[in-house]
């Protein structure tokens, strides 16, 4: 059934599961597969910088203004926290064996790059985003995304048999993993992301937030039939190119190479700042513009508010809403955070014109108070670069 995806290949002439780890070395994948290993055989790096065993801690003055920052850091699980001001580092942290200059996993923020690869090609007109997802994916034919638009997928406003409760094994989040290659295949799952994908049922569009992670990969496979390019390809020509970025950042992908794209990025610290600094920045990036400021503004304008009914973001954000793959938090400072799971956050703050980057690696994926600790942190960053 996967075969007749709508998919581009590894590379041209590959069948879209070749190659496999049985077929990598032979003649015709050899070529492609020694320039791509890691897709193929897990890998470790070898850093080019030793470990560095001591915490980092240049907290600039912060921790003058916020009682225990570096306790409530560590408190919070923290592998990395920066601060870019205007495009100063003003304070970074990170814990011993790690640095803002190490490739951490984003987790969820990897919807919001997802999103941002949708944003380019919706401003030069090769997406619409009124347009039935199925335009783009007809193997989406008969499943939940048979129906809802492009803009009901990127705003998560679409009712899907989905649980996202993370350590239930019997939740499709889990599945979903399985597919993807993030946990153990069990026997009756789908081979491939793309072809879970095609089993989510459910209400489909009835102008509701619901969480999602499925919605990103459906974003990711309507980039990449737009573009034409495998999605890591098309996030590295829409966005990582143009960041001036330090690293090369990864994607974890499935059996046929497609990009875990609404978990699998690793990046560092300082190069997600860079992210965060071309939003800020109106969509611009050293390398050029990313996505126009008419996106950029809708971030900051927030989504609906009706349409936001999810209690664990009203509990912190009374006027909160989501668009876009952007978590709007409608307070009186505008923030807007791309956030994962374990303590990820890319959070922006306009009226300081600061970007924070936290990176963590809370014990539990998805706790209330792990949350509020890490929201009222960010906060009270915020609060004292005021008065910095
Ligand atoms: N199975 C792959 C991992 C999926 C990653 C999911 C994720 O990171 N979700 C982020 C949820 C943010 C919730 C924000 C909140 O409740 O305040």
């Amino acid at each position: 059934m996967s075969e007749s995806f709508d998919r581009p290949t590894r590379h041209p002439g590959a069948a879209l599961h070749e190659p496999t780890l049985d077929t990598w070395q032979d003649p015709e994948h050899n070529q492609w597969a020694f320039a791509h290993l890691t897709e193929v055989v897990p890998t470790a790096t070898i850093s080019r910088v030793p470990p560095v065993h001591a915490v980092t801690s240049r907290l600039g003055g912060l921790d003058r203004r916020i009682t225990d920052l570096r306790a409530q850091l560590e408190a919070t699980h923290t592998d990395a926290f920066l601060v870019l001001r205007g495009n100063s580092v003003i304070a970074e942290y990170a814990r011993a064996g790690f640095s803002t200059d190490s490739p951490h996993l984003l987790m969820s923020v990897s919807k919001s790059l997802c999103s941002t690869v949708a944003g380019a090609l919706i401003d030069a007109h090769l997406l619409d985003p009124a347009a039935p997802i199925t335009r783009y994916v007809p193997a989406l034919k008969d499943s939940v995304y048979d129906g809802p638009t492009v803009q009901q997928l990127l705003d998560m406003e679409i009712s899907v048999n989905y649980s996202e409760k993370y350590t239930d094994p019997a939740s499709e989040v889990q599945t979903h993993d399985r597919a993807a290659g993030w946990r153990t295949r069990h026997d009756g799952d789908p081979a491939t992301n793309a072809e879970f994908l095609t089993t989510l049922r459910g209400r489909g569009a009835v102008g509701e937030f619901q969480y999602c992670s499925a919605h990103t990969d459906v974003l990711a496979w309507i980039i990449e039939h737009v573009s034409g390019l495998r999605y890591p390809e098309a996030l590295s020509t829409y966005v990582w190119s143009k960041l001036d970025a330090d690293h090369d950042a990864s994607i974890t992908v499935d059996a046929t190479g497609f990009g875990y794209a609404n978990a699998g990025v690793s990046c560092t610290a300082r190069d997600l700042a860079r992210v965060g600094r071309m939003i800020l920045d109106g969509g611009m990036a050293p390398g050029g513009r990313v996505v126009s400021t008419g996106w950029v503004d809708a971030l900051f304008r927030g989504g609906s508010r009706a349409a936001m009914t999810y209690d664990g973001w009203l509990t912190a954000f009374a006027t909160g809403s989501y668009t876009r793959h952007w978590w709007c938090t409608g307070n009186a400072r505008g923030n807007i955070s791309a956030i994962g799971i374990h303590g990820q956050h890319l959070w922006l703050d306009p009226p300081t014109d600061t970007v924070i980057v936290k990176l963590s690696s809370w014990p539990q994926p998805d706790e209330a108070s792990d949350h509020a600790a890490q929201t009222r942190l960010l906060l009270a960053v915020c609060a004292a670069l005021d008065t910095a």
